[in-house]
């Protein structure tokens, strides 16, 4: 039987407005990709599909447009700004849902993106005789107390527990006591708001892939060495308008037409890094129909998707590039194409190769109508 469909109706509260700086991903961690996909959005669409209905997205009050465009469209994903505090953020997100006759709440850190759904159904259903149930795993290595640098004492590790999110609560009891709370201090997890304001709190057996992504090093432990990705893109040759190729702008008797300055080769290459990584291609970064990249200089998209490269825990290895045309000839302007595209890729001049083609007159490069460029792009983990 679909576990999802044997779970009563409960919302979800992602908490995804902290600036995760430790991650070094050069954007906040839940909006870095992991695993083709930003961090956040993996959370986000476990929960809709356990059934969590709605999701609640607190995210930083000046990133709601990186927030919106991490979960995709989905109606039953509601994104809301993030308070000062984790806390606050829980709160704020506790009053959105009041009203809506929500019985059951899962409170969820954006940074565990894997969440299973048999974990989901355990606080789901421990929730039918206590205030609140948090995932919690054992701890494996023996503990000392520390004292000025010393040990000063042995832990019992048998009394101690490793907590996780999701957690779950009753909705009433969790939104009293977050109004309730007097701690000076912020509360470390919305359990033990709870259980400073007398809820009882059950312990669920939780998971190891539950695991926080923290640090820079914990978005590369599994990711591929290395990964690959091709571009292909096509543009029109007419009279009136300038030839970029290559980053390079060339004296011919026609140039390339398009939305942006139609370099076409550096299209190519910007398909082929956002290929390497999955992150979509250039036309859902730059739509063609966005009057703001009517005549954008196509270097920006290029070092965009080497943005997204990097943040996926990669780095540009090598790019080879092949124009299909008739002409211009593109060999006196190969060394000048390949020092710039370097320049725009990080990368060394020697890992950037500049072809040319032409197609013996066949089809509509043959018949100088338009110009094609394809690309391979390798990047390589950081
Ligand atoms: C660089 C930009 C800047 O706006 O314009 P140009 O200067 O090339 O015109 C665009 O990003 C250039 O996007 P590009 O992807 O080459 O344009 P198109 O070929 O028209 O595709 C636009 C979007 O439609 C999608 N698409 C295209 C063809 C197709 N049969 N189905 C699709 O869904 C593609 O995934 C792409 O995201």
């Amino acid at each position: 039987m679909d576990e999802a469909a044997a779970l009563p109706p409960f919302a979800a509260i992602v908490v995804a407005a902290g600036k995760g700086e430790r991650a070094r991903q050069g954007v906040p961690k839940q909006f870095a990709f992991w695993r083709g996909k930003p961090v956040l959005r993996h959370s986000v669409d476990a929960l809709v599909e356990s059934g969590a209905n709605p999701v609640i997205v607190a995210a930083p009050s000046d990133m709601q447009g990186e927030a919106h465009a991490a979960v995709g469209d989905n109606p039953r994903v509601e994104v809301v700004a993030g308070g000062a505090t984790r806390q606050a953020s829980v709160r704020h997100s506790l009053d959105v849902l009041a009203g809506r006759g929500c019985e059951r709440v899962l409170i969820h850190d954006a940074a565990r993106p894997e969440l299973m759904r048999d974990v989901v159904a355990r606080l789901i259903k421990a929730l039918e005789t206590t205030a609140g149930a948090i995932p919690v795993l054992p701890v494996v290595d023996s503990l000392v107390i520390a004292s000025s640098g010393a040990m000063d004492g042995k832990a019992e590790r048998e009394a101690i527990r490793r907590v996780q999110t999701p957690q779950a609560f009753r909705f009433s009891a969790i939104h009293a006591a977050h109004h309730a709370w007097e701690g000076a201090a912020n509360a470390g997890d919305d359990a033990q708001v709870l259980h400073a304001a007398g809820g009882s709190v059950a312990l669920v057996d939780g998971d190891e892939r539950l695991r926080k992504l923290t640090f820079a090093e914990d978005f590369m432990d599994d990711l591929p060495p290395m990964r690959i990705g091709s571009g292909y893109d096509v543009h029109c040759l007419a009279e009136g308008e300038e030839l970029w190729l290559g980053g390079v702008r060339i004296e011919h008797s026609h140039g390339l037409s398009g939305h942006s300055d139609a370099d076409v080769a550096l299209h190519a290459i910007v398909d082929a890094l956002l290929g390497s990584v999955g992150a979509g291609d250039i036309g859902t970064h730059f739509p063609p129909s966005d009057p703001q990249w009517k005549g954008a200089a196509s270097d920006r998209f290029l070092t965009h998707a080497v943005g997204l490269v990097t943040a996926a825990g990669y780095s540009v290895g090598n790019v080879d590039l092949t124009i299909v045309c008739e002409a211009p000839k593109i060999g006196p302007h190969r060394d000048a194409m390949r020092e710039r595209i370097a320049q725009l890729l990080g990368v060394d001049i020697g890992a950037v190769s500049v072809k040319a083609t032409t197609t013996e007159r066949l089809g509509f490069t043959g018949r100088q109508e338009g110009i094609a460029a394809q690309a391979v792009a390798l990047v390589i983990r950081r």
